[in-house]
């Protein structure tokens, strides 16, 4: 398939979905976008832009737009997922019997529970016979569609999965690296969210560098010791889909989850953050779900933790911020003692 450009479908018309889709597009890959609001595919198709989640900027105008979910699917050699978390099963189990063959791609970064599922052990459940694969990386949407330059993470067992999405999505702004650690990668996509509302509670909170710096760097150790004792690899975490993913959401204020943490720092409550957002942030989820399962396997995460106290116990924040401070000052880099620990799965 490497010769020549697959045929692709994304399903979901956010800003994500419309942001890949318009890049192949633009690209000549022939492409799909399925959104299930026909007001929204009639106007992309007409007027070449999403209002809602893209607004102001021109999509290719070879985009084409379906809310057929079927006829979105029945040429697609290749399937990329853009469906927040809380839908994306429901959205699975309408097609998972047409996905046999094809090359099914997650770019969604949450967690579903029960069952602390990554999104693509959701495809093999429901789609059994799809070859499987996640992309995730610094990959801030409007960035991306406004053509600047960055790098995502391509990553499957299936190498030949790997090199396809490579050849659909590499072009001169975005460059797709391979990785063979699914799990690692999709661990690294959904976790660094929680970290980017504490970092956007700092930046509205009027917090300094320094301390920014600190929290990025103390959330790394935080989300690879937890991806550790899951089994995942560390090293994984030392690349885009980990400590690239993370830097951008945890600076920009771009970044969803940023703004949500912002607006907590100025003092809304949780659901007028969420509210105005009017787009998802996995993070809120991932927040509940994460505290939930570091509690049951005994991992130290002293952020979440502490997030989950501020947004779901509604703690005091100096209260909160002065327990950080004074816990146990442990050694600054795990990696080393990561390293030396039992084989990890990938
Ligand atoms: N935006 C970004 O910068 C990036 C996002 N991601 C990840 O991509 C995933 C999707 O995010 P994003 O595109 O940003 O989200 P948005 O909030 O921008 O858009 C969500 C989209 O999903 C659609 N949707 C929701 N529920 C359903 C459903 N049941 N059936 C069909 N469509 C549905 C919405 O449709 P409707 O408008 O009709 O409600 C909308 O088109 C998230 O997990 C996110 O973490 C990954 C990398 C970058
Ligand atoms: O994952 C992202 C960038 O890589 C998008 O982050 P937000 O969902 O916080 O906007």
């Amino acid at each position: 398939m490497t010769d020549r450009k697959a045929s692709v479908c994304v399903l979901g018309g956010g800003s994500f979905g419309t942001t890949l889709a318009n890049l192949m597009a633009s690209e000549a890959v022939p492409v799909t976008l399925w959104l299930r609001d026909p007001e929204m595919a009639r106007h992309i198709s007409e007027q070449h832009e999403n209002p809602r989640y893209l607004p102001g900027i021109a999509l290719d105008e070879r985009l084409q737009v379906t809310t057929d979910l079927n006829a979105a699917l029945a040429t697609a050699e290749i399937v990329f997922l853009a469906i927040p978390s809380s839908s994306f099963r429901t959205v699975l189990q309408q097609i998972g019997p047409q996905l046999a063959g094809k090359q099914v791609v997650s770019t969604t970064k949450g967690i579903e529970q029960p069952g602390f599922l990554m999104m693509s052990q959701i495809v093999e459940q429901e789609a059994p016979e799809a070859h499987v694969g996640v992309l995730s990386g610094p990959n801030l949407a409007k960035e991306i569609a406004a053509g600047e330059l960055t790098a995502t993470v391509v990553a499957s067992e299936d190498e030949q999965l790997c090199r396809d999405v490579q050849a659909v999505l590499g072009c001169a702004n975005l460059r797709v690296y391979a990785s063979q650690d699914r799990y690692g990668v999709e661990l690294g996509g959904a976790l660094k969210n929680v970290y980017a509302i504490i970092s956007g509670m700092a930046s509205a909170l009027g917090m300094g560098e320094n301390t920014k710096a600190m929290l990025i760097t103390r959330a790394l150790a935080e989300m690879t010791r937890f991806a550790v004792h899951m089994g995942a690899n560390p090293l994984t975490f030392l690349g885009l889909a980990g400590v690239g993913d993370l830097i951008v959401t945890c600076v920009s204020p771009q970044s969803r989850n940023f703004q949500v943490g912002h607006a907590l720092g100025k003092g809304e409550t949780l659901e007028q953050g969420v509210a105005r957002l009017g787009q998802v942030a996995e993070g809120v989820n991932t927040l509940r779900v994460l505290k939930q399962k570091a509690a049951e396997e005994g991992v130290y995460m002293p952020l979440v933790d502490g997030l989950h106290a501020i947004v779901f116990e509604h703690k005091p924040l100096p209260a909160v911020i002065a327990r950080l401070m004074s816990a146990e000052q442990k050694n600054d880099v795990e990696f080393a003692a990561f390293m030396s620990a039992a084989p990890v799965k990938s």
